[in-house]
Order: C-alpha cells, then sequence, then structure tokens
C-alpha cells in the first residue's frame, strides 16, 4: 500500500495549477502539506482521492479505502450523529444493525458517545467534525485525506481535533495526508511536512521530523516553526513576506 505521485502535472482549462509533483505516502505515514492559499494543496488532495486526474504523470492510490475530511464537516442536516457515521456504509451494502453498532464504536472513539442522537445543529463545530472523521473511518479507511479540518475551530477545539488525529496516526498507524496552512499543526502531526508554493505549485522544500509525537511540546513546535521559517525558501513561500517582496 502507498500513494505515490510520480511527475504529476494539473492544468485546468489554461491554467497550471500543480507541475512536477514527486511525493508518497507510505503506510503509517502521516505527510502533512503546507504552503500558501492558491498553491495548489487541495488539488493534491482531489488527485489523491481520485476526484480529478492528472493532466500528466501518475497517481497511484494503493491504499484499500480513502477516507476524505474536508474543511467544513458536511454532514447531513436532518440525520442524527449515529447516521451520519454511517453514511458510506449503506452504499457499501452493509445492514443497518451492523452500521449503527460500527457507528456507535467510533462515536465512542472519537469522543462522542453522548451524542449519538444529535442533529448537526446541537453539535459544536469541533463535535461536527468529530463525526466527519468518524465517518471518514467508518468505511474502514487505511488512509485519511485531511483538508485543513481544524482551521475553522477555535484554538481549544483545533487542539482536541489534533489529539485525535494525533492518536490515530500513533497508536493505530493509519496513513494520512494533511493539509494545512499552520506550520506548527503541521509540525505535531506530520512524520514529514511537504512545502508546496508558487503558480503552478510544486514542492519547493520537504522537511523529515524525526523527534517522536510524545516529545512535542507546544514550545518545541513554536522552535521549530520558526527554524523552518529560517530557511529562504520557507520564508519566501509560506509566510512572511513583506509588502515590497510580494510586489517585487
Ligand atoms: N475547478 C477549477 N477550475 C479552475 N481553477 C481552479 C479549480 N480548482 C482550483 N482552481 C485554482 O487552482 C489553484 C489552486 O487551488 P487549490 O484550492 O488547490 O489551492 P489551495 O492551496 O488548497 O488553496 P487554499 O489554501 O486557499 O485552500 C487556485 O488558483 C484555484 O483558483
Amino acid at each position: 500500500m502507498l500513494l505515490s505521485f510520480e511527475n504529476v502535472s494539473l492544468t485546468i482549462g489554461t491554467s497550471g495549477i500543480l507541475a512536477d509533483i514527486d511525493m508518497t505516502v507510505a503506510p503509517g505515514e502521516s505527510v502533512c502539506l503546507v504552503g500558501p492559499s492558491g498553491c495548489g494543496k487541495t488539488s493534491l488532495l482531489r488527485l489523491a482521492a481520485g476526484v480529478v486526474e492528472a493532466s500528466s504523470g501518475t497517481v497511484n492510490n494503493r491504499f484499500g479505502a480513502t477516507g476524505v475530511v474536508f474543511q467544513d464537516p458536511r454532514l447531513l442536516p436532518w440525520h442524527r450523529t449515529l447516521e451520519n457515521i454511517a453514511l458510506g456504509l449503506k452504499s457499501r451494502g452493509v445492514g443497518r444493525r451492523e452500521r449503527l453498532a460500527r457507528a456507535r464504536a467510533l462515536a465512542s472513539k472519537v469522543g462522542l458517545e453522548d451524542s449519538h442522537d444529535c442533529f448537526p445543529h446541537e453539535l459544536s463545530g469541533g463535535m461536527q467534525q468529530r463525526v466527519a472523521l468518524a465517518r471518514a473511518l467508518a468505511i474502514e479507511a487505511d488512509i485519511l485525506l485531511l483538508d485543513e479540518p481544524f482551521s475553522a475551530l477555535d484554538v481549544g477545539l483545533r487542539a482536541e481535533g489534533q489529539d485525535l488525529v494525533e492518536r490515530l496516526v500513533v497508536d493505530q498507524g493509519m496513513s494520512a495526508l494533511i493539509v494545512t496552512h499552520d506550520l506548527t499543526e503541521a509540525l505535531r502531526l506530520a512524520h514529514r511536512v511537504v512545502v508546496v508554493s508558487g503558480h503552478p505549485g510544486r514542492v519547493v522544500f520537504e522537511h523529515c521530523v524525526g523527534t517522536p509525537f510524545h516529545q512535542r511540546s507546544p514550545a518545541w513546535l513554536y522552535e521549530q516553526a520558526g527554524h523552518l521559517l529560517r530557511q529562504e525558501v520557507v520564508r519566501k513561500s509560506f509566510l512572511f513576506q513583506r509588502t515590497s517582496e510580494r510586489m517585487s
């Protein structure tokens, strides 16, 4: 099992969206994609999910089942928590009893054991995102594609969501490809951080995070983010461009 991009380019109409992408996600590996708005991170996930096709090169997703979570949870408002979690199972022919049993187990796993019967509007943003995560896990995903899943949440809920993903990666060896704007989030959740930048977007920097997950304290995260931002290619492509630099 492996997700691989080999010399992949994506052009939509006359716009070059991505160019020369070579990248892999191995079993049990968590890779975070960071980069400025519009550099093609979501497009990379869409290629991995198979919802768009590369214009050239090859995308190979050899994982058995792929779970996808977007920035907004995309729950069905007329379904309760368990039904939303079980959504993908119905189309896979899993019977109702089994669907609900699996949904209950997953609700516990993501800390929603007391919210089985809530409609989405009765849940906080963080809880809704956990339903979306449980729904992605319900299909027995062995890779998760997460597109800024916590960026709309406040700091506390974001930290809870990150804890959950960290546990999936560390304790269960889940593979993940995660898009985030937040370098500290990437350093917290990744074995490898990949920086994408430019138009069309290209991989401009990769960083393997050797420190074990349990040693990644907040102080360490900020220090490492600072360290990465001292690399010119990261700083230029990512965060701290002065207006004068942007205009030139
Ligand atoms: N269907 C489409 N048709 C035309 N252009 C598109 C389409 N989808 C994406 N794009 C363009 O491709 C570029 C990359 O978009 P994408 O959403 O992949 O970037 P991103 O890095 O995820 O951005 P953000 O961080 O803001 O979500 C953008 O310039 C966008 O306008």
